[in-house]
Formats: C-alpha cells, structure tokens, sequence
C-alpha cells in the first residue's frame, strides 16, 4: 500500500514539473515575438527614409549627405558659364537635353552701313516758305510802320515815330533818315489814303534801299582753267558762334540739292568740336571732309582741302575758318594766310562774311575788322528768327558795300535761304 502511495506521489511530481516546464516557455516565446515587433517599428530612426512617395531624404546633423554624381550638361547648351540652368530655363525640358540658346542662332550679319543721305529741301522758294519765321521783327517792324502810315495823313509826332521804329529796328540813322525822306515825298507825290496804298509805297522804299549793284549769286559753281574743271573756292569767315560751321554745312545741303558736289574742309581747328560739327553736316549730304588736328595750322588744312577737291573734282570747296577776335593783328595773319596758301592750289571765288543778326551794332562793328583783313565778297545774317532787328540787314550792306546773300532763318538744316529783297520785304510786312 505504501509503495503504491509512493508510485503515485512520484507521477504527481513528474507531471507538474512538466507543466512547469510548457508554461515557461510558452510564456518566453511571447516576450520574444514582442521584441522583434518593436526592432521593426524603430528601425526607420535616425536612417534614409524611403516614403512610398519617392522623395528621398538624407539624415540631418554634420554627416555629409551622400553625393550624388553630377549631371553633365553640355555648357554652350546653357547661357549661362557652368552649365547649369538658371532663372527661366524651361522646366519641360529636360535638363540635359540639347537646347538652341541665343547663342546658337546665328543672326544675319548687317550689311555695312551706308550714310544715310537726307533728303534737302529745294533752295528756291525758300524765303516765302521761311516768312513765318521774321515774325519777330515783323511786329515791331512791319506791323508798326503800316499802322502808323496807314493812318492817313501823319503829323511831326507821327513821323517822329516813324523814325523811332526804324531805329528800333537796327536800320541805323543814315538809312532811317534816308527812308523816312523817300516816305514823305512818295505818299505826298501820290496822295495815299489807304493802309493797302500805304503798304505799297512802304514795300517800294524799303526795297530800293535794299538794291545793291552787287550780285547776291553766291559763287559756289566750279569753272574752267586751262581746260581743266577747277571748283569754287569758298571761304566762311566770321566771329566763333554767329552760325559758321552751320552755315557751311546748310550751305553744303543747298549745293547738292541742285545737282552738285561738295567737299568740306574744317579750317576752324580751334575747336575740335566744330570739326566734328562739320563732319555731321558732311555725312548728311554724302560729302567728304577734310579735317586738321586740334590746334593744326588753319591755312595748311584749307590747302589740303582745296588739293583734295581739285584732285577728286568736286564742283565746290567749302572752307569753315575760325575767327577768333582777340586781336585785330593775330585775325588779319590768320586769315590773310589761309587765302594766300589755299591760293597756291586755286583762286578763292567766295569769301562769305557770317554775322549774328541778335548782336545789332557789334555785329556791324565785327564787320568792319573783317572787311578790313579780308575781301569780303558776301554778307550772310544768321539767326533772323530769333531777333525784332531785322533792319540790321540793311544797315551791314550799305556799311560794307557788301550784298547780303544768304539768310539763316533758323537751326533746322535746310533754314537757310538766298537772300531776296522784295521777299523779305514782303515777309517783313507781313
Ligand atoms: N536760331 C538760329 N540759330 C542759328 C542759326 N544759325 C546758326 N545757329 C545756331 O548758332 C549756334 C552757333 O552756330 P555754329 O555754327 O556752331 O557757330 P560757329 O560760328 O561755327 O561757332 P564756332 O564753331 O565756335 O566757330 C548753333 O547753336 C546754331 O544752331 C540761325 O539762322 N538761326
């Protein structure tokens, strides 16, 4: 009986031991599959995060991230030096895929520049066209006379006033007391008593006063020497800044209007810019220019002028001289000794006198040295437009015994008109 007992207390023993055994290691093998579920759902930390995205990431911190190969596109596909794209590639393309830039298209070549010749504007008819332009001295001049003549009959107050006009008007006192007296015996002579009979008398004075046995031709046409062509020969003197170089180059406008050809010579070395000035006007007109360097002696260059416009056979030779004033001597030797060198190639046909009509009287007292220095065969009065003097036209002729030829009615290129009495007379009548 008691081994029995025995037995039984041993498989008792052996039984539990076993579900011991089972139950630690069922419980073991849950603690593990736990573990290995964690390790998989902290693996993404501090590594490269793979989203089903597609976007890569790299890990922060100082580790260099990962370089990757660069692309290699070719530089001249880009504009800009390293090859890479730059604000305003196309982002459609792909970046390494070949592009036309700016550079590759290859742009047709300009064909040379030819001078752009201007179309001038035709000589005749130019002071009618120009009229509007005296109007200042139309209102002080024009309009005041023929409102006093056209007054009926005029009493010493009235011709006192008269008289005061002219001289306002720069005509100088020998000239108005000359016209004044034709005034009073002409519209006592014909018993005037209309304003439009008044205007005609007027017209009729003024025009006679502006008569010169002179001729207002400018010589600006070449003639024949010994068989041969030889151009005119034209001087433009005057004081620096009354419109020389301006003169010149509208005179040079007016000649190739009507058929001829001009070659410029820059004789004013005095100021390289008046060189350059008269190139422009050249160019203009497709003329050429033959220029010194700043400071050259003025008569070597008028020589080489007028070679060169005798060796290419130009129709005129246009020299723009400098005139400074300083002194009297030092403007007699520098003009004296441009005419007698450029004389050694050709006659001088034409010394054109340039006076400033806004100066008045010092532009007559400017007139008399120059007359004095150089054979002055033409007067021209620049600026016109913007003076009331008019009347100084006048004046200069009779002092210089001198025609006036060519009027500057103005900046613009072709402001230039031959000087015709009875038009200016009309102009300045209005
Ligand atoms: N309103 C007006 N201006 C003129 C006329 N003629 C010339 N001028 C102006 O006068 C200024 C002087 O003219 P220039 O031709 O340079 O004078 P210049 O005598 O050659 O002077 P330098 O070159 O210094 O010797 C310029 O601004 C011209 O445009 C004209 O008839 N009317």
């Amino acid at each position: 009986m008691s081994s029995t007992w025995f037995l039984f207390v041993v498989v008792a023993v052996v039984v539990l031991v076993a579900l011991l055994v089972t139950g630690l290691l069922v419980a073991r093998r849950r603690r593990i599959s736990l573990d290995a579920r964690r390790e998989v759902e902290e693996k993404p930390k501090g590594g490269s995060y793979a989203a089903s995205g597609g976007i890569a990431l790299a890990p922060g911190g100082t580790a260099a991230p990962v370089e990757e190969a660069p692309v290699e596109h070719p530089v001249e596909d880009r504009p800009e030096t390293d090859g890479q794209p730059a604000v305003g590639d196309d982002a459609a393309v792909p970046r390494d895929s070949p592009q036309r830039t700016v550079r590759d298209v290859k742009l047709p070549e300009a064909p040379p520049e030819a001078p752009v010749v201007e179309e001038i504007d035709p000589a005749t008819g130019r002071m009618e066209r120009l009229r509007g332009r005296l109007s200042k001295s139309r209102s002080v001049f024009g309009t005041s006379l023929l409102g006093l003549l056209g007054a009926g009959d005029l009493d010493e107050d009235s011709w006192q006033d008269v008289e005061d006009t002219l001289l306002m008007a720069d005509l100088g006192a020998a000239t108005t007391n000359q016209i004044v007296e034709r005034l009073r015996d002409e519209l006592s002579r014909r018993a005037v008593r209309s304003s439009a009979e008044a205007r005609e008398v007027l017209h009729e004075v003024l025009t006679a006063q502006l008569s010169t046995d002179g001729h207002r031709a400018v010589r600006a046409l070449p003639h024949t020497v010994d068989g041969k062509k030889q151009p005119a020969v034209v001087l433009v003197a005057g004081v620096n800044g009354t419109g020389k170089t301006t003169t010149t180059g509208k005179l040079a406008r007016v000649l190739v209007a009507q058929g001829g050809t001009v070659l410029l010579g820059a004789a004013d070395t005095f100021r390289a810019a008046a060189a350059d000035q008269l190139q422009t006007w050249a160019e203009r007109v497709g003329a050429e220019v033959v220029r010194g360097k700043e400071g050259a002696d003025p008569a070597a260059v008028a020589f080489d002028a007028v070679k060169r416009g005798v060796d290419t056979g130009v129709d005129a030779v246009l020299v723009d001289t400098a005139g400074r004033l300083h002194t009297k001597t030092g403007l007699m030797d520098e003009l004296g000794k441009v005419k007698r060198v450029v004389e050694k190639q050709a006659k001088v046909d034409e010394v054109l006198l340039v006076l400033d009509a806004t100066t008045g009287q010092n532009g007559l007292m400017q007139a008399r040295v120059f007359a004095e220095v150089i054979d002055v065969t033409g007067i021209v009065l620049t600026k016109l437009d913007g003076t009331a003097k008019g009347g100084i036209v006048f004046q200069v002729q009779k002092e210089l015994g001198v025609p006036v030829k060519l009027v500057g009615l103005g900046e613009g290129p072709d402001d230039l008109a031959p000087f015709e009495p009875g038009a200016f007379v009309d102009a300045l009548l209005g």
